[in-house]
């Protein structure tokens, strides 16, 4: 085969950093995704967002060619998450999320809720938040490290059919030696090698450490939201993950 012929029917592969748009209503995020492209990005419409503007801007935003992550870490009783599923399936969004610790008959349910669609979201199981360390979980009673916990859990999502996890950087080597190439590994908690602070993220990596790591993608919010020229931060973060 015409080796240039492949090269042109190979799709690109997509940009690997999601975007969190953590912004508390429409006219700020609108203006600021306006500086953005769909083929550098994907967006994250998260707890705050999405409470003060509902499912009118992220529709907005699919509208504009965005590829959507629907953070709303459901977690709750088996049939309500999985009635929520569906709605957010219904919606048209390409991530989805729900907190590993509601379970496998949750998570069971919510994998069963979204199967059904011809274009389904692809469903993540959050797993140890990244703004949690050792010290974190010990109030909460678990005797265990952060990455024991993440990697428990994260083989429980496996098994419970969800498609990936999200967890910090620093777990991914680990959970792609554990769970395949074809599991995706969605992580948060990502800082710039500048040495601005983490801010509440503890479990923390570059963009360069995540991809190396096997991350498939970055979740960033504040390093390019409080950017003075964030569309210049995303073609840094760009070019050194995909040199
Ligand atoms: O599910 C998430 O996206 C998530 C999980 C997690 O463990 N840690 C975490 O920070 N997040 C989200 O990722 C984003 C991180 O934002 P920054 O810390 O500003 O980069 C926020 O929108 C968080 O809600």
């Amino acid at each position: 085969m015409n080796p240039l012929v492949g090269d042109f029917a190979r799709p690109a592969a997509p940009a690997p950093v999601i975007v969190a748009l953590d912004f508390a209503d429409a006219a700020q995020t609108l203006a600021f995704v306006r500086g953005l492209d769909p083929a550098q990005c994907q967006l994250k419409i998260g707890k705050e967002l999405f409470t003060a503007t509902g499912r009118a801007l992220a529709e907005q935003l699919m509208a504009q060619g965005f590829k959507l992550f629907l953070d709303l870490k459901y977690h709750d009783i088996p049939n309500t998450v999985a009635q929520a599923c569906k709605v957010a399936a219904q919606m048209g969004v390409w991530l989805l999320d729900v907190h590993a610790g509601g379970g496998r008959r949750m998570m069971e349910a919510a994998a069963e809720a979204v199967a059904g669609f011809a274009e389904r979201p692809k469903l993540l199981g959050v797993t140890v938040l990244t703004s949690m360390e050792a010290a974190d979980l010990r109030e909460l009673g678990w005797a265990d490290e952060p990455q024991t916990l993440v990697r428990r859990w994260a083989a429980l999502a496996q098994d419970s059919g969800l498609d990936g996890v999200v967890c910090s950087a620093q777990e991914a080597q680990m959970l792609r030696q554990d769970a395949g190439a074809d599991f995706l590994l969605v992580t948060p908690g990502i800082r710039l090698a500048d040495g601005a602070g983490g801010d509440d993220q503890r479990r923390v990596m570059t963009p360069e450490q995540a991809v190396a790591a096997g991350a498939d993608y970055l979740v960033m919010g504040r390093p390019i939201t409080r950017a003075a020229d964030p569309a210049a931060v995303l073609r840094q973060v760009n070019a050194a993950v995909r040199a």
